[in-house]
């Protein structure tokens, strides 16, 4: 059975965010919003049929209109449905008792190397149950869908050996297909060294490579594969090993790069042709180079810094040397304990130098080159999936004036309405 139409009408501001499709959008270029005031959009069978004013719309459809269900936006602004492209969404338990201990001093690394950090949350996710996984994770997707996020990618990495990345990586399929928020899976079984291989690490690589990669791809786990090349965790070379033999796999490389001590990881995106490079907190001005050079997505994280107490990510050098840069939230328990990318946002403008008008782009477009789908998501274009957000502000600066708030007003996700006035309706 065919849902009604939807037909969106005459928003103050309907942000397209177009012509970005073919290749993610990089300097001046992310700040072209394609903005149609008064701008209207139909929607139909799951896809936007037409995007424009809503004189044009009107007409276009005047022989339809009482068929289709339509929304007054007038006073709102109309956005594509956001795209959150680093998230570690599947997980057992929180960590609250190391925000304590990082308040009082301690940092990330040195909790992670006395075995607690993703290690405490590894342990918790291996002895939680696929169904106690499952039912966590729904309610993450609940949040993310109430901040106007329709797309999110999520990562393994919190089982560290086959039976409990499994575990994760077939969780991680049944939200897909149980939630209205599309998961897009990414394979990191190089998240940690765990503990019982820490005198031998390359032990643990070559399992990764012989043991799990091969089974990523028998079992049709994963899109992507992604490695913590970081100081004390994985080394540039095992990343570069981990990440050549996903790619024979058909697993598109990814990088947890230069996060918290600059280690080349962002030279290293480029060099095996990663799609995205995430975090970058350290990245040095020739991996930035280098990055551009390759149009490889960064996939900022200022939620981290904030959290972590580090400095931010130099988001300015990268936008205006050409790197195409993204946003995320990098949902997790440890580092970066939110599902609101719209905060998000407003880090990067107040924090990283972003305009509003880069942010979108980041959290749009850029990050849905950041997961291979720009053909489908990403912006406002006729053909596209029917992803759109109505946010409660008169345009589009305001949702980073009035920062640290939900302006999210009805989401609709597939050519479905989803959210409504802000509450959750229609899920089942
Ligand atoms: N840096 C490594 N991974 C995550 C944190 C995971 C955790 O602390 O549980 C990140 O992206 O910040
Ligand atoms: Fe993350
Ligand atoms: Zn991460």
């Amino acid at each position: 059975m065919n849902a009604r139409p939807i037909f969106i009408r005459n928003a103050n501001q309907v942000i397209t965010v177009s012509g970005g499709t073919d290749a993610p959008l990089s300097k001046e270029r992310m700040r072209e919003l394609h903005i149609i005031p008064h701008g209207s959009v139909w929607m139909e069978d799951g896809r936007i049929q037409a995007v424009g004013t809503d004189e044009e719309l009107a007409e276009a459809y005047s022989s339809r209109l009482q068929e289709a269900k339509q929304i007054d936006a007038s006073g709102k602004i109309v956005m594509p449905g956001l795209v959150d492209p680093h998230t570690h969404l599947v997980h057992a338990g929180t960590r609250e008792d190391e925000f304590n201990m990082r308040l009082k001093g301690s940092t990330y690394m040195e909790i992670m190397n006395s075995g607690g950090g993703i290690h405490a949350s590894t342990s918790k996710t291996r002895s939680a149950s696929p169904d106690h996984l499952f039912h966590k994770a729904m309610k993450h997707l609940d949040s993310f869908l109430l901040h106007g996020v329709t797309t999110v990618e999520a990562k393994s990495g919190y089982g560290l050996d086959w039976e409990n990345e499994r575990k994760q990586l077939q969780v991680a399929l049944r939200l897909q297909e149980s939630h209205p928020v599309d998961v897009v899976s990414t394979f990191m079984g190089a998240h940690a060294i765990p503990l019982q291989y820490k005198e031998n690490p390359d032990a643990f690589v070559d399992y990764i490579i012989q043991e799990m990669l091969p089974k990523v791809k028998e079992e049709n786990l994963a899109e992507f594969n992604d490695v913590f090349c970081e100081e004390g965790v994985f080394t540039p070379e095992q990343t570069k090993r981990i990440l050549e033999a996903g790619k024979k796999y058909g697993l598109i490389p990814k990088i947890h790069a230069d996060e918290i001590e600059p280690y080349k990881g962002a030279e290293l995106a480029a060099e095996t042709g990663a799609i995205s490079a995430d975090h970058l907190l350290k990245a040095s001005d020739e991996g930035i180079a280098k990055m551009a050079e390759k149009n490889i997505v960064g996939v900022l994280l200022p939620g981290t810094a904030f959290f972590l107490m580090a400095e931010f990510a130099r988001a300015r050098r990268m936008i205006d040397s050409g790197v195409p840069v993204a946003l995320a939230t990098d949902f997790n328990p440890g580092s970066s304990p939110t599902t609101s990318l719209p905060f998000i946002m407003n880090l990067a403008c107040l924090k990283m130098g972003m305009s509003p008008e880069e942010a979108i782009a980041a959290c749009t477009i850029n990050a849905a080159h950041a997961l291979n789908r720009a053909s489908e998501i990403g912006s406002l274009e006729k053909g596209k999936k029917a992803d759109a957000v109505i946010l409660d502000v008169p345009n589009y600066v305001m949702l980073q004036y009035h920062y640290g708030m939900n302006h999210t007003h009805t989401v609709i996700k597939a050519g479905r309405i989803v959210v409504d006035g802000g509450r959750l309706c229609g899920m089942n």
